[in-house]
């Protein structure tokens, strides 16, 4: 199948549970070429399930998830070999040195790119002689970034990639996952709790709330569309623009289609850090 025209990774109406706790709820959305997905939810909302069921490592209810073109259950190893993953808690290679590490990981990627893996070691400081098991959480968290993107996935999944970097590298970083996603034509989907972050690198966002999907937007309509809406006594909302929350006489709207509010009412825009905040208030 040819997937540059087709979506790189689409969740179509997909539940999952664990025994009787519901984690995903008729999720969906889809990434194509060049979109850097910022996923945001709070802890247990579902976010690493979600990337887990997209590689296949967990299986679904219903709905159906395609990944590269293929279903995620069955993903050859042809479409694997294009997808990068850094899991929460990052891997083993211990007793290795990180050159030898390198080596091996980078034997099974064909396309393995040698000059951005030298740029990127010298970026995070690291040293190739420095043994695995003797690497900071932050160290760690930057060779398995460097292993899951020198070979220039077309998907890349990234579970909370910067939590353990220090405020310059994550910044450096986050530019280049930018770029490298236009640059080769990937997508992007990572989770963050680092709403900044998420605002200045993503071009949309997705955000989870007891595995639902409430919100799937541009970064750059946020602004516009999305307020809290101080409804005074007896007024309503037009119909079409859709309640995200409420609370008391605070009303979260989603307001795509720009409808007029009524005039008495007090608008207010929010950042995703405020936005966050009264999705779960
Ligand atoms: N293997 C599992 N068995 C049973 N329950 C699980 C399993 N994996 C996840 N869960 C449950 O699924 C829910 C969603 O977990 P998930 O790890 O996807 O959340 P998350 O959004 O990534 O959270 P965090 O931000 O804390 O990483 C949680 O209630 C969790 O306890």
């Amino acid at each position: 199948m040819d997937i540059s025209t087709e979506a790189i990774l689409k969740f179509n109406q997909v539940d999952k549970c664990f025994d009787d706790n519901v984690v995903l709820k008729q999720l969906s959305f889809s990434l194509s070429a060049g979109m850097v997905v910022g996923l945001l939810g709070q802890n247990g909302a579902g976010k690493s399930t979600l990337m887990r069921a997209a590689l296949g490592i967990v299986d679904i209810e219903s709905g159906s998830i395609s990944t590269l073109g293929e279903p995620a259950a069955s993903l050859s190893i042809q479409a694997k070999a294009k997808i990068g993953y850094v899991p929460q808690q990052p891997f083993g290679y211990e007793g290795f040195t990180i050159a030898s590490a390198l080596e091996l990981h980078s034997s099974f990627y064909p396309q393995w790119d040698k000059r951005l893996q030298t740029e990127w070691l010298e970026r995070f400081g690291l040293d190739p002689k420095q043994q695995v098991q003797k690497l900071s959480v932050g160290q760690r968290q930057s060779l398995a970034l460097i292993m899951a993107m020198a070979y220039r996935p077309q998907l890349l999944m990234l579970d909370e990639p910067v939590a353990s970097l220090d405020p310059i590298v994550r910044r450096q970083f986050m530019g280049d996952l930018f770029e490298l996603a236009l640059e080769s034509g990937s997508a992007v989907l990572f989770s963050s709790h680092i709403t900044s972050d998420i605002e200045r690198v993503a071009s949309h966002v997705a955000l989870i709330k007891r595995g639902e999907l409430v919100l799937f937007k541009e970064i750059d309509a946020l602004r516009e569309e999305v307020s809290l809406v101080h409804l005074g006594e007896n007024q309503t909302l037009p119909q079409g623009v859709k309640v995200l929350n409420r609370y008391q006489q605070q009303v979260l709207v989603d307001n795509e289609n720009q409808l007029e509010i009524p005039g008495s009412s007090q608008v207010s825009s929010l950042n995703l850090d405020q936005l966050f905040m009264e999705l779960h208030r």
